[in-house]
């Protein structure tokens, strides 16, 4: 099977965790693209959806799904998202798409967090993949200064030779080469860095759930 079929594999049994009548979260990339593709098609079904990106936002609406603002939605059952890589105990690495700083927003209303991944995506050590971090624009020199005295490379993300700029009108610090071997304290740790809007570790609210793509089916990972 190739990365996308797994992909599209782990998409489809996310709608086993979509709840009829209700509003669901809904989260940024390629896996989570395939998953709005399959949410289309039992749209009847929901009230609607909460976008963690502005890309999302516009899926969700060419598929005649109702978005609502998260200021609208006090909670909501679910948040289904893919990573960039999950630990066996849950912890993630998110923000390969940008998309960091609202996925953690959407997820923290959410009462369940699924994460739909290929095979691929599970790590037994966080980092491999560079951690990105959120940082306001004025900031991003002396944040990335204070992330490689952390140890890691800190690279400034950039689109077309110029900084990429996030939905939020901020720019991404690409974390590169992190020892990530206690989560929760990097987490911490970087978003004590003053500049930081936020890193993509989902350390302290991972994933409830882990649908994993792979060869021999979709396995499911509880945490
Ligand atoms: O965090 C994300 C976007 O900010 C994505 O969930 C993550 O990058 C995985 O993407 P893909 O499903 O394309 O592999």
């Amino acid at each position: 099977m190739t990365q996308d079929e797994l992909k599209q594999a782990v998409a489809r049994a996310a709608i086993e965790y979509v709840v009829d009548g209700e509003i669901i979260g809904v989260g940024t990339g390629s896996t989570a693209n395939f998953f709005i593709d399959e949410l289309g098609k039992i749209k009847d079904r929901i009230k609607g959806a909460v976008a963690s990106s502005e890309a999302t936002a516009e899926r969700l609406r060419a598929h005649g799904i109702k978005v609502f603002d998260l200021n609208e939605v006090e909670t909501m059952p679910v948040y289904i998202d893919g990573a960039d890589e999950i630990t066996p105990q849950g912890a993630m690495i998110k923000g390969g798409g940008a998309a960091l700083t609202r996925e953690k927003i959407v997820a923290s209303v959410a009462q369940k967090f699924v994460c739909i991944a290929d095979g691929s995506k599970l790590v037994d050590v966080l980092g491999k993949f560079p951690l990105p971090v959120e940082v306001i624009p004025m900031a991003h020199g002396v944040v990335a200064r204070k992330l490689s005295s952390l140890g890691c490379e800190a690279k400034l993300r950039l689109k077309d030779g110029k900084p990429l700029v996030t939905d939020n009108g901020c720019y991404i610090i690409d974390a590169v080469g992190m020892q990530i071997a206690d989560p929760a304290a990097i987490e911490d740790a970087i978003n004590n860095i003053v500049g930081v809007v936020t890193n993509g570790l989902f350390a302290r609210k991972g994933a409830t759930v882990c649908l994993l793509g792979t060869a021999d089916g979709v396995k499911k990972l509880e945490f």
